[in-house]
């Protein structure tokens, strides 16, 4: 059991599309829900967190009644727009009912490369957590499209989850996907595969067995979170790749149980 991930205490949540919405486009009501719970009740224990909340397409489809993302990128941005603020009219009625303040934070990936911006991010999440408010991290898909067309750049929430993680100097990345963990080939394609429940280095081997998206409205698949992954261990920070579909599974990581993928230094693997 590693002591550092029941003491972390700046935490980074990453949740993606595939949580957020059901297969048949709907907006996954009971995982707002969980998560708007558990994340809250941390909050109370006094726990800093940061939610990166991917989905603004996801719920920009459903309320556009659209079944396919579409491939224009132009419109994909038009989606995000319009599903950002239902996102966040979703994730503000969750968290008031559990008496939890939220802000919206979006981002681009290149924001921190430049000292000023740094500053000003790292100031209003500074503020917000001192003021126990929960900052909610999308990127702003108005101005980049890192996320939405994958043929020619690799940025998605997993890596700004990473990149976040690492700015805020986060004790710990939670990534909530819909598979149980990283494992040693796609399980959606293969029913064999095995889980992995630890990985103290990624190379060519792990990169080789991740494979694309598995849902129809999640992007990066296993890749970008190899990449997070890769950045959060090569800062000897460490990562856990679990299930989102029950969001309160974040209790149990926190309990030092053995769930999902803990991606870790071998050093402090058994500390
Ligand atoms: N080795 C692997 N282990 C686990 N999942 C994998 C692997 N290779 C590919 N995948 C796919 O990655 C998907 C998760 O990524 P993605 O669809 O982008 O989800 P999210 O919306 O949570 O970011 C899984 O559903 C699975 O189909
Ligand atoms: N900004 C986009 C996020 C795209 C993305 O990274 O999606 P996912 O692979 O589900 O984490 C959105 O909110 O739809």
């Amino acid at each position: 059991m590693d002591k550092r991930i029941i003491n972390a205490n700046r935490i980074v949540v990453k949740v993606g599309t595939s949580s957020l919405i059901h297969p048949n486009g709907m907006v996954n009501l009971k995982t707002f829900d969980e998560l708007a719970y558990t994340l809250s009740a941390l909050n109370n224990q006094g726990k800093e967190l940061i939610l990166v909340s991917s989905g603004a397409i996801g719920v920009g489809l459903n309320k556009m009644h659209l079944k396919k993302r579409p491939t224009e990128i132009g419109a994909q941005q038009a989606l995000a727009a319009i599903g950002q603020s239902e996102l966040m009219t979703l994730f503000t009625q969750r968290f008031d009912h559990y008496l939890t303040d939220i802000a919206q934070v979006l981002l681009t990936h290149d924001i921190f490369d430049y000292p000023k911006s740094n500053q000003f991010v790292m100031n209003t999440f500074d503020c917000l957590l001192r003021d126990n408010v929960i900052p909610i991290v999308n990127e702003n898909d108005t101005v980049a499209t890192d996320e939405l067309d994958h043929k020619t750049t690799f940025g998605d929430n997993d890596q700004l989850s990473a990149i976040v993680a690492s700015h805020v100097d986060a004790d710990l990345l939670i990534v909530l996907s819909d598979v149980d963990g990283f494992y040693d080939q796609n399980p959606n394609k293969y029913p064999d595969a095995n889980l992995i429940s630890t990985v103290n280095q990624i190379d060519e081997n792990e990169f080789g067995v991740a494979g694309g998206t598995g849902s129809r409205f999640g992007t990066g698949g296993m890749q970008t979170k190899l990449l997070a992954a890769k950045r959060m261990l090569d800062e000897d920070r460490m990562m856990v790749l679990a299930n989102g579909a029950d969001p309160r599974i974040i209790f149990k990581i926190l309990a030092g149980k053995s769930v999902g993928t803990i991606f870790q230094k071998e050093s402090v693997a058994h500390e």
